[in-house]
């Protein structure tokens, strides 16, 4: 059983652990195991757990005479030996125990929990109704012989020995009603009287899906994670919007998870299979574009031609040529972010959660067993977590959102190699940068710094005493305070250095403020990448993704590439030997900054970054590139006319914030060949202040191309009214690691237009909330202006995540 902090229960009056008679009854339902043992009332009981115990510290605001357990529920000797049968305590927990009592604790406690295992396990698909008051000692084969004598089809049983209750499952709605009717209310054994229920899930299971079948692609472990796909790694969901956490699954219902069926649910399967179960769920997203396309089609206009030929290709909208595989199938991962919390044991741990907190789940587990994960991660989690044994700071309690140590992330640097070498993945991972998120808040500088060193050196010295010793480059401190595990760009970071000299592995540390990076190789380029930038986690993957897409964009010297949603200029960069220019936009200064310093490093002078969300300036770059400039100097038309607005008070731009175009280039170049960019964004993403080089004579280009490699979320609605409006873009490539998000936004791209355009909508807020993103897109795209639609040409998945259900899926879209 899974032993909950005070935090559990912060909502609940004080007074109300203090009544004893009220914990010793304990009407809520999931505390029942831990009841007092009746049947061995005389000398034993069975310990309630503690629900004001704080793990960080031992200690309870019951204080030191608390007599409640503070760990596991065990059997204890009852201290004084004072039960007395006839007290009134007693006489109400005898009552609980009567037929009554005892049918509902089964149906609302452990029994419960066995029928969502069996619903969530084989028969996730199956309906699934108790029999209750079942002879005790029937097995599973007697219920079933029961069940056959009775004519009754069914799926599949479970009974347990001593209950009363069983679950049975059945394959349809007829099956189960056929047999309610033959068997609710039925006499049988000694006077018995059958009854039949409705498996009622308890409050938390109700909202959450405790499983997904494996095809699908919603799977999201940590709210960081679900931001950019970068490192989506549990099985678990909920999707419910609504939800109210209080209610916390107990350790019995995480009691059949494991942290490798969490991390890396296919893992059971072998690779080729792992890859037809993605080509399967691809497909089955695919059919949405054709089937909502089809629908939103104006009345009155003709459907495009790929949606006729649909019929011939099993409804998808194009040909989904197949699933690219990974190079590396295990240890891929070159960034791992590991959880801090408690073990269901309540050990101090770094690992995974157990399943998505808002399933109510805190449980951290190791990392043991899950083959995406390389040695080297996993070690300096098992460093970590051995120096938090001993820490006397708090570790961070999810549900209060409280305590001191937090996360851990291992990202990894590889050096330039073959594919065919990395076969020995510890021989080509040569760089270690490790990011601690802690939450200083309410503590003492001195205790912070003094902590922090000492797991300075626990790094060094536990990476040193292994063989070989593994790589550690530098190790930085977060400051985040906030609820998700992605802290905002803001952040305080602290920048601790350890420099490692040959036969010491003494620990150096500094306050300077010089960014420590991370070196990684694509192709035979080299990317510096600062600690918080994104980058793809599986590397050699990444490689097979952008040259698909390069050739997919059919690039040439007279190509204009637009990278949207660049990161740290990878694709734009191994891509711009291949064109005439790249344009680089994203979001996020730090990535822009690396995008640009990684063109420098690599000698690449066709690459011009921007930092800005797409949103607020693609249109007036695209406006820029592709119209014939006017100016040579000074303020292009597009910021003239003020279509560079703020997302949130539509703020006109002025000559400082004017998004640069290639006039700028021309302009402002210092005429040494070199290029570069110095750009700083604010925090709503607007860029403020933007100066751009480039040594890019201005040119027009006859190939307009664009790849968008969006986060999870997909494009902003801006985004795709102006690529679907820009007449002279007739190529597109869209990158996602979510299908379900491309397919929304190529809705959008590829519904013809009809005659009228519907100006707004009138639908309330509370009704888009209720619909999918397809159907939002279906809505939207009614309000597109008039212009040609895209047509998909041709899909893709390239398996960037194998062991887990998530793949990058890749279209190409034409018009
Ligand atoms: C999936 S990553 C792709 C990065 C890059 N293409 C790569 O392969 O490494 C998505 C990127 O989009 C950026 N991003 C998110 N929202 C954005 C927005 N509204 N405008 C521009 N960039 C955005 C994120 O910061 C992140 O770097």
């Amino acid at each position: 059983m899974e032993c909950r902090d005070s935090s559990d229960r912060q909502n609940q009056p004080e007074d109300r652990s203090l009544s004893s008679e009220a914990d010793d009854i304990v009407p809520d339902k999931r505390k029942r195991e831990s009841e007092p043992d009746t049947t061995q009332q005389n000398s034993w009981w069975k310990t309630t757990l503690c629900s004001y115990f704080r793990r960080f510290d031992g200690s309870c605001s019951h204080g030191e005479s608390c007599r409640y357990a503070h760990g596991e529920a065990e059997l204890r000797p009852r201290p004084d030996n004072t039960w007395d049968p006839t007290s009134e305590r007693a006489k109400k927990i005898a009552k609980t125990e009567t037929d009554e009592g005892e049918k509902e604790r089964q149906l609302g406690g452990v029994m419960m929990t066995e029928a969502l295992e069996a619903e969530s396990g084989d028969n996730a698909s199956g309906l699934s109704k108790c029999l209750v008051n079942l002879p005790m000692k029937w097995s599973p084969d007697d219920l079933k012989k029961f069940l056959s004598e009775q004519g009754v089809l069914f799926n599949s049983v479970k009974k347990k020995k001593g209950m009363y209750v069983g679950f049975v499952t059945f394959e349809s709605i007829e099956q189960a009603r056929t047999a309610v009717k033959a068997l609710d209310g039925k006499s049988f054994a000694n006077n018995r009287t059958l009854k039949v229920s409705d498996v009622v899930p308890r409050s938390f299971e109700k909202k959450s899906k405790v499983t997904r079948p494996p095809n699908t692609t919603q799977q999201v472990e940590n709210p960081s994670e679900a931001v950019d796909g970068s490192n989506i790694i549990a099985a678990v969901i909920d999707d419910d919007d609504n939800d109210d956490d209080s209610t916390i699954p107990n350790g019995s219902v995480l009691k059949g998870r494991s942290v490798r069926n969490v991390v890396t649910p296919l893992a059971h399967m072998t690779y080729p299979n792992q890859i037809e179960n993605k080509k399967n769920s691809l497909m089955q997203n695919l059919r949405k574009l054709t089937n909502n396309v089809r629908k939103a089609c104006p009345n009155g206009v003709s459907l495009p031609e790929w949606i006729l030929k649909s019929k011939e290709i099993g409804r998808l909208p194009c040909e989904l040529v197949g699933v690219i595989e990974s190079p590396l199938i295990n240890g891929y991962r070159n960034k791992c972010e590991f959880s801090v919390g408690y073990s269901l044991q309540g050990k101090p741990t770094v690992g995974f959660l157990l399943g998505n907190f808002r399933e109510g789940v805190t449980a951290v587990e190791e990392p043991v067993d899950c083959p995406n994960i390389s040695r080297i991660s996993v070690k300096y989690a098992a460093i970590f977590q051995d120096f938090l044994q001993h820490s006397p700071l708090p570790l961070r309690n999810r549900l209060n959102n409280s305590g001191f140590w937090r996360q851990l992330t291992v990202r990894e640097g590889r050096k330039p190699c073959k594919i065919s070498e990395a076969d020995n993945l510890e021989n080509i991972i040569q760089e270690v940068l490790l990011i601690v998120q802690v939450c200083t808040v309410g503590l003492d500088d001195g205790q912070v710094k003094l902590e922090v060193e000492k797991l300075a050196q626990a790094f060094s010295v536990g990476s040193s005493m292994e063989f070989p010793p593994l790589p550690l480059t530098a190790f930085v401190i977060q400051d985040h305070t906030g609820i998700s595990n992605v802290a905002p760009s803001d952040a305080p970071v602290r920048y601790v250095f350890i420099r490692r000299d040959e036969g010491d592995y003494g620990l150096h540390m500094t306050d300077d403020v010089v960014e420590p990076r991370i070196n990684d190789h694509i192709n035979n380029l080299r990317f510096s990448i600062s600690p918080t930038a994104f980058f793809q986690v599986n590397t050699l993957a990444a490689e097979k993704l952008y040259a698909l897409a390069g050739d997919w964009a059919d690039l040439g010297p007279d190509t204009l590439l637009f990278d949207i949603c660049c990161g740290t200029g990878t694709i734009g960069l191994t891509l711009a030997h291949r064109v005439g220019m790249v344009v680089g936009i994203e979001m996020n200064a730090s990535a822009i900054s690396d995008a640009q310093r990684n063109a420098e490093i690599n000698g690449i002078k066709n690459c011009n970054f921007v930092c800005g969300k797409a949103e607020d300036v693609i249109g007036s770059l695209m406006k820029d590139y592709l119209s014939t400039p006017k100016k040579l100097n000074g303020i292009s038309d597009a910021a003239e006319n003020n279509e560079v607005t703020t997302n949130a008070n539509k703020e006109k731009i002025s000559d400082a914030d004017h998004v640069p175009g290639p006039e700028d280039s021309l302009s402002i170049d210092d005429g040494n060949g070199s290029s570069g960019s110095k750009c700083s964004g604010d925090e709503d993403g607007l860029r403020k202040d933007c100066v751009l080089k480039s040594s890019s004579p201005q040119q027009q280009f006859k190939n307009v191309v664009a790849i968008v490699d969006p986060p999870r979320a997909g494009l902003h609605p801006t985004v795709i009214k102006v690529l679907r409006t820009q007449s002279r873009l007739r190529r597109l490539v869209y990158i996602s690691c979510n299908p379900e998000s491309l397919v929304a936004n190529a809705i959008e791209l590829c519904t013809p237009s009809g005659d009228k355009t519907e100006k707004g909508n009138n639908q309330k807020n509370w009704q888009w909330r209720h619909m999918s993103a397809a159907g939002l897109a279906r809505h939207r795209s009614k309000s597109m202006p008039t212009s040609e639609p895209f047509n998909p040409i041709k899909a893709m998945g390239v398996d960037l995540f194998p062991h887990t259900p998530h793949c990058e899926l890749v279209m190409l879209l034409e018009r």
